[in-house]
């Protein structure tokens, strides 16, 4: 069997680089381009690359994105950043380019898809939630997308069971002691040096309190989830946003 020919984007990166040396381990794969910032894009198309590990920052997905799909190639996406807008926008170039296929992950972890599925199935018995999210200080974003993304999964379970607004008197608190307000749910980011990525979920209500939380103790942790996004990828045209549909969680 073919191997899949595959690039990384933002190689020299920390995730970019534990990519590389996924991708070259991996039996059924090839590594034929490796692009950091700088390097053309056309380095990808001239090297024949079918997928694309997206592993770079907010401020460079778009233009690697739009590169990719507009020329067929399939995109592993971790890099943060995302709203609406350029989400929609992704869908735009991937409506003009039928057969290609782009997963967005906001985490690689399977450990953290599943506290994301946890915390959905956890949000409508109780009747508050907030996130703590705590990563090393190199990061770019905050708040993360993980938690922007538990957050959002959280909002929209609170709303279908029919709950209101969490009972929370801020009339005297300083700026920002509250957190980031995402949907609804806050959001507290904490950036120290020897983090790598990190989660916690805590929901509380009369009496008791219910914590999900999840480590990366490495970068090496986000890497089956990876390779499981470039295998599935080019069978599923369009955007595909979670790895959690690329899992069989229910089964
Ligand atoms: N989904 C997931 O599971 C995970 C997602 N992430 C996300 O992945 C992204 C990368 O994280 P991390 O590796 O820690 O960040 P780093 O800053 O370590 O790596 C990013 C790399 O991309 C390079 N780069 C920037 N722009 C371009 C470009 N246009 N073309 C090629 N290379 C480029 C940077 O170069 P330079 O240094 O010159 O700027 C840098 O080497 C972040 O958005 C982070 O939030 C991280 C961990 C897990
Ligand atoms: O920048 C990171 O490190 C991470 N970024 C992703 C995020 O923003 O959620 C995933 C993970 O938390 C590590």
């Amino acid at each position: 069997m073919s191997k899949l020919r595959v690039a990384v984007i933002g190689a020299r990166g920390r995730m970019g680089a534990e990519a590389v040396r996924a991708v070259s381990a991996a039996d059924d794969m090839e590594l034929v381009a490796a692009l950091g910032r700088g390097d053309p894009l056309t380095a990808l198309t001239d090297a024949g690359a079918e997928i694309a590990v997206e592993l770079t920052q907010p401020d460079s997905v778009m233009e690697n994105l739009e590169f990719c799909v507009r020329h067929g190639i399939h995109g592993v996406v971790g890099t943060t950043g995302w709203t609406d807008g350029r989400i929609a926008e992704l869908e735009g170039w991937l409506a003009a380019s039928p057969g290609t296929g782009v997963l967005v992950a906001p985490n690689f972890g399977i450990g953290a898809v599943l506290t994301m599925r946890f915390a959905q199935q956890a949000a409508r018995f109780f009747e508050s939630v907030e996130i703590v999210e705590l990563h090393h200080p190199g990061k770019a974003d905050a708040p993360s997308g993980t938690a922007v993304r538990t957050a959002r999964l959280i909002a929209g379970a609170r709303q279908a069971a029919g709950l209101g607004e969490q009972p929370d008197a801020t009339s005297t608190a300083l700026d920002g002691a509250r957190g980031a307000s995402v949907d609804g749910v806050p959001v507290h980011a904490v950036r120290l040096r020897g983090l790598v990525a990190h989660q916690e979920v805590l929901f509380g209500d009369e009496g008791e309190i219910f914590t999900l939380r999840h480590d990366s103790m490495n970068r090496g942790s986000f890497m089956p989830g990876v390779l499981l996004g470039v295998r599935r990828v080019g069978g599923v045209p369009g955007l595909t946003f979670g790895l959690e549909h690329f899992m069989d969680l229910d089964g």
